[in-house]
């Protein structure tokens, strides 16, 4: 595999190449998922995107086969509780927290000091944002959502202008942008990349075993980089973006698809 960027469009489907892809994963797998948008469709609020019992049983067959994490930008205690299959390893808040193999987290050191602006930003904008319909917080410790889906499509330059002008007084934070929410983090040098490169190798001890990353978002893209080096990466393809992924999938339900094809024939061999 390679670690070439190409657009999203010209991606092959990870359906059609999966027989093929078969004959070359011969050294045992690792499955890393992201959450909203893969594991489940992208709906109105984040408390309503709960985990199909049919998706829920493909991950516990998923997991008798091979090591799989759930890679999110979620709360590693919400992802727990979404997904809520044994034996599966969280990492959430887009890589600022990390369960390793005997489900300890382990949160940046770091982040810690990042925790008063973030206080402070999240107050600041629940006052700013009260007065547009539609616009909420999602505080996760580490980090801070503005979400703006539900925002009238006049309304959401506000969203973005209080945003900054908040963030103009915290420039230790950073910003990254999600499927109609701005993610407010702490500005250090850390995503879900490379939470996965801290990953691997506590789910693969040997470094042998092929890891398939399966992601929508653009804060994938990061893992994308980081798995292509020696895996597959496979983009739930919502628009056209440049991406190092090396197929696509087209919705959740092709996710699904993909997984119960891959566990039957790991089980069949
Ligand atoms: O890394 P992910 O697992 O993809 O999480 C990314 C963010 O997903 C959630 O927000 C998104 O999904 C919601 C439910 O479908 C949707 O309402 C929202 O508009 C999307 O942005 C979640 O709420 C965030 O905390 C995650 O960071």
């Amino acid at each position: 595999m390679d670690c070439q960027p190409r657009q999203a469009v010209q991606l092959p489907s990870g359906l059609a190449a999966l027989p093929q892809l078969l004959q070359t994963w011969q050294d045992g797998l690792l499955m890393l998922l992201d959450y909203d948008g893969t594991l489940t469709p992208i709906v109105e609020r984040p408390e309503l995107a709960v985990l199909a019992p049919e998706t829920r049983a493909i991950l516990c067959d998923l997991v008798s086969v091979m090591p799989v994490a759930i890679v999110s930008g979620r709360e590693v205690h919400v992802l727990r509780e979404l997904v809520d299959v044994p034996g599966l390893v969280y990492v959430g808040n887009h890589g600022f927290e990390m369960e390793n193999l005997a489900g300890e987290i382990h949160s940046l050191e770091d982040v810690q000091a990042y925790l008063p602006a973030l206080d402070a930003v999240e107050q600041r904008l629940r006052e700013g944002l009260a007065g547009i319909a539609g616009a909420f917080l999602e505080r996760k410790r580490a980090s801070l959502a503005v979400h703006f889906r539900l925002v009238a499509e006049v309304d959401i330059s506000q969203v973005q202008t209080r945003v900054q002008e908040v963030l103009s007084e915290h420039p230790q934070l950073k910003v990254t942008l999600g499927k109609k929410v701005v993610e407010i983090q702490p500005g250090l040098d850390w995503d879900k990349g490379k939470a996965v490169e801290w990953l691997l190798p506590q789910l693969d001890a040997s470094g042998r075993r092929h890891p398939i990353y399966i992601g929508d978002d653009r804060t994938d893209e990061n893992a994308f980089r980081i798995v292509c080096r020696r895996g597959t990466g496979i983009l739930v393809r919502e628009d056209d973006h440049p991406t190092t992924a090396h197929y696509a999938l087209e919705d959740p339900g092709e996710v699904r698809l993909f997984l119960q094809q891959l566990i039957r024939s790991l089980k069949g061999a």
